[in-house]
């Protein structure tokens, strides 16, 4: 069988010319997205993140802050800033980078986030409306995956979709929008017992474990879509996802790499959500 690369390069190339245009016809209203990114301590990895959005915004025309903070800030003061970000204009979404430092918890600062900024989908009014099916921003990662498997024409609709991971970033967001999409969903997790006899069953499998590859081809059914949300730095420095890529590649019939498939697509699903908020903010057709 001969594997389909889906690559979340070109997926997010494309929707980024689209968001341009976008951007050009804003001008004409005098609206131009504006996106504050919030980044506190020295995280490595997060310091990278923070500088590709920030040179999204500048890539796509936007209006954009980027506020460091020291790691020992107190949650005190991050909610002070979050406070002021609510209230300013220029600004239409709002992004915590995570992870925070100890001393922040997490929950206060994404509940502090007005709805209507919020991003990143993480909110609780959000996720509820997100669960609800009604309009809600969703959160980028699994937005990102959606937009892979329908920009490259693969059916959802009454597949079987497995998601291997739970989490709120992820497995847990990742499976209602198959489910929106009609796909069958079934969820694994760390304490499911018969794991390979369901993914095996699998038209579409996403994965998101955070174990470096995990999933070789005996977990795989053959021609199955395989989407690797995993990322992990190996010792060699290099990143590796949770799939095996080369035990699964031939195997399925459409995957995504990493890096280069779902990751790009992180950015790009936020410079969409940050349009789309400042779109809903003017009261402008979404
Ligand atoms: N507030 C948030 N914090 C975090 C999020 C998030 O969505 N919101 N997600 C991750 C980090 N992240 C964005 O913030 C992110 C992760 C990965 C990529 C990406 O482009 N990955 C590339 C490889 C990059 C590399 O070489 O390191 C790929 O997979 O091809 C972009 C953004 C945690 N925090
Ligand atoms: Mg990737």
């Amino acid at each position: 069988m001969s594997e389909l690369l889906l690559s979340g390069k070109d997926v997010s190339q494309a929707i980024r010319e689209e968001i341009k245009q976008e951007v050009e016809r804003l001008k004409a209203v005098n609206l131009q997205p504006g996106l504050a990114v919030v980044l506190v301590g020295e995280d490595p990895a997060s310091q990278v993140y923070v500088r590709n959005k920030h040179k999204a915004c500048l890539e796509l025309g936007y209006y954009s802050e980027v506020h460091r903070l020291p790691e020992d800030t107190t949650e005190e003061q991050l909610l002070e800033l979050v406070h002021k970000l609510n209230e300013q204009e220029t600004i239409h979404g709002i992004l915590v980078q995570l992870p925070l430092p100890a001393q922040i918890h997490e929950k206060a600062i994404i509940d502090a986030i007005a709805v209507h900024k919020d991003v990143d989908g993480f909110h609780p009014v959000s996720v509820g409306n997100m669960v609800l099916g009604d309009d809600s921003l969703l959160p980028c990662t699994p937005a990102g995956v959606i937009e892979i498997l329908k920009r490259y024409n693969l059916e959802i609709a009454g597949k079987h979709a497995v998601v291997i991971g739970r989490s709120n970033i992820v497995g847990k967001p990742v499976s209602l929008l198959l489910q929106r999409e009609n796909a069958t969903v079934t969820m694994c997790h760390s304490r499911t017992s018969n794991m390979k006899e369901l993914t095996q069953q699998a038209d579409i499998l996403i994965v998101a474990i955070g174990k470096a590859k995990f999933i070789d081809a005996s977990y795989v059914k053959p021609g199955a879509v395989v989407i690797d949300v995993g990322m992990n730095r190996l010792d060699n420095g290099k990143l590796a996802g949770d799939v095996d890529f080369d035990s699964v590649r031939e195997l399925s019939s459409a995957i995504t790499p990493v890096p280069g498939g779902v990751g790009p697509m992180t950015i790009t699903m936020l410079m969409h959500n940050t349009l789309k908020a400042a779109k809903r903010i003017h009261q402008i057709e979404v």
